[in-house]
């Protein structure tokens, strides 16, 4: 034999407060919704019968009425006392698109808040009016009730606990919230809640008028005045709205919430996924009316009508970037300096966003901030370092070889560099390794070199503990000593000797297959032109040499921004010490 499911409304509720609803505040928005939804149903067949929202507060107790289809006895038994019923759905159980219920749960929310509902009810199409009362124990009564015109009354008394949600400014504020863009008056103690419409319709102002309009919803929903507002339309799913532009720059992994209204009610005020992620500089204000929500009514669902949206909206905006460097390029040039990282992180997907990166955004170089498209202009090969560190050791260095080089080491810039040769097939852009530049400085006077070489030999046995190369090159700038010069796979191996000093012998063995020859090792570059190292060279005293180059090395470790393994620590110590030694000798010395 069949039988039928039983369901226990408090383990219903229970389930709602807990696990659905993030508040029982929602309460009011779904009654709300209920009475907009039965307003809707009545004036699809007529469009003059009469629209009003009404709520009323006494202690404690709240009651809202609408002036919408009503139900009959047998729709009350039918849809007020079925879980999961509703009659906003078609024949095939799809939502209807007119009405913002679909779920058929929206009313047991009300118990959330109160252990009593109770229905007043009188259908449009006829027949007498009717008395539901519910209970959150999940019984209910029906009896004969008074009620001249057709349409719904509920009432609800609060719950011990309950209190807050029954306050007249609370309920007043919730009700402004959720419904000031209804299409229908609302009231509540009969103060008007829902006002013209959405800020930016255009119908019934001038458009000066709704910029100014748009400019203070900004200021009084969001708290700033935005850089731009675009306006947003995409009929698919029914949407529009406006994006405002941040006018300051905004963190890319806080995402701004959005504020989405569905079918002119308030869904969300941190709305994600309308966007892609990239454009975490604008915040919208979006009603649309296809778009669905989630059961609990408080996040879009991420459906393929949403991808497809915002993709739609993400063009919009990339559109409105493009029209600026058409148009207001100073304007333009600004907006980048405020977000420049979603725009950075947008030209390494997009080559529009690419080209417009090369020739607006700025870039630091050794040879003065510029873009890239001037950059190329004036130096032809795009030459970067890919960290900061790098650049900042080795600008000035490369300058004075006639290098110019761009700092690639800001978050983005290398990979859009990098990608340059993508969109302009000319483009020629090299990563400068920093050993590279060896190869640019002058070798040491010959004579000059064999009078030092008692000095390389000794400096050479002081580095080899330090697994470092010894250099003498001539370049310039000539007061700049030493520079330590590491490229990347150096930089792996002399990881990879420190760690070995760490292990034991079995991975000391493993690690040390991994090894390379002499020639991979980090070089320290000393400037023979420099005259502090030429008095070094000329030194014949092997403690003052050793001295010399101790601190010469970890003079460049510091300026080049290198770790500071332990060892080197030792060594900056060892030889700072052994400096001031020298400088103030003891008094037995003296
Ligand atoms: N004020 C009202 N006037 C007329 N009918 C109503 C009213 N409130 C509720 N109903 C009827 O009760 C049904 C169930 O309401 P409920 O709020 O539980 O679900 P829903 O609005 O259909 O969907 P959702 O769970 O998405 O809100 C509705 O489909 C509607 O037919």
């Amino acid at each position: 034999m069949n039988q039928k499911f039983q369901v226990d409304l408090r383990g219903v509720v229970d389930l709602l407060s807990h696990h659905l609803y993030s508040s029982p505040r929602v309460y009011l928005r779904e009654l709300l919704q209920n009475a907009v939804d039965a307003v809707t149903a009545r004036r699809v067949g007529n469009p003059d019968a009469p629209a009003a929202i009404g709520i009323e507060l006494t202690d404690r107790a709240l009651t809202i009425s609408d002036t919408g289809v009503g139900l009959t006895e047998s729709q009350v038994h039918e849809l007020l006392a079925t879980i999961g019923r509703s009659s906003k759905r078609d024949e095939l159980g799809f939502a209807r698109h007119e009405f913002l219920g679909q779920f058929g749960i929206g009313l047991l929310s009300a118990f959330l808040v109160a252990d009593e509902v109770r229905v007043v009810t009188r259908s449009v199409s006829g027949g007498p009016a009717v008395e539901w009362l519910g209970r959150s124990d999940g019984t209910y009564a029906i009896g004969p009730a008074e009620r001249d015109e057709p349409g719904t009354t509920v009432s609800l008394r609060a719950r011990r606990g309950a209190e807050q949600w029954f306050e007249p400014e609370t309920v007043r504020d919730l009700c402004r919230l959720y419904g000031s863009l209804l299409p229908f008056r609302v009231t509540v103690a009969g103060e008007a809640v829902s006002g013209d419409g959405p800020p930016w319709r255009s119908h019934d102002r001038t458009p000066g008028e709704r910029d100014a309009d748009l400019l203070g919803y900004a200021q009084d929903t969001f708290g700033f005045t935005p850089f731009d507002v675009i306006d947003l339309a995409v009929p698919e799913a029914g949407l529009t709205g406006v994006a405002y532009v941040l006018p300051f720059p905004a963190n890319p992994a806080e995402r701004a919430g959005h504020r989405v209204y569905l079918k002119r009610m308030l869904l969300t005020e941190s709305g994600d996924g309308l966007l892609p992620d990239w454009a975490f500089f604008a915040r919208c204000v979006v009603d649309a009316e296809g778009l669905r929500p989630t059961a609990s009514r408080e996040a879009l669902y991420d459906d393929g009508l949403l991808e497809a949206t915002r993709e739609a909206l993400g063009a919009r905006l990339r559109g409105w970037m493009t029209g600026l460097a058409r148009t207001q390029p100073a304007r333009l040039a600004r907006f980048l300096e405020i977000h420049h990282l979603g725009v950075k992180a947008l030209a390494l997907h997009d080559d529009e966003m690419l080209r417009l990166v090369e020739r607006w955004m700025p870039m630091e170089t050794n040879v003065g901030r510029m873009t890239l498209a001037d950059f190329r202009a004036r130096h032809g090969t795009v030459r970067y370092t890919t960290t900061a560190e790098d650049f900042r050791q080795l600008a000035a260095v490369a300058a004075a070889q006639g290098l110019a080089v761009v700092n690639g080491g800001y978050t983005y810039d290398s990979e859009i560099i990098d990608r340059l040769p993508v969109v302009d097939g000319d483009a020629v852009v090299v990563r400068l390794d920093p050993t590279d530049l060896v190869t640019r400085f002058e070798p040491v006077d010959p004579a000059e070199e064999l009078a030092a070489r008692p000095f390389v030999t000794a400096a050479q046995g002081v580095l080899d503990g330090l697994g470092c190369e010894l250099v003498l090159r001539s370049f310039d700038p000539v007061n700049l000593p030493v520079l330590y010069l590491v490229d990347r796979s150096a930089a792996f191996q002399s990881e990879l000797r420190s760690t070995r000093q760490q292990v034991d012998e079995l991975w000391a063995g493993v690690l040390s297959a991994f090894e390379k020859p002499r020639e991979d090792r980090p070089r320290l570059v000393l400037n023979h032109r420099n005259d502090l190292v030429r008095r070094v060279c000329a030194s014949r005293d092997p403690e003052a040499v050793r001295l010399a180059v101790e601190s010469l090395y970890g003079q460049a470790l510091l300026l080049g921004y290198h770790p500071i393994r332990p060892a080197d620590a030792a060594l900056l110590n060892r030889s700072f010490l052994g400096l001031l030694e020298r400088a103030i000798p003891s008094e037995d010395q003296q």
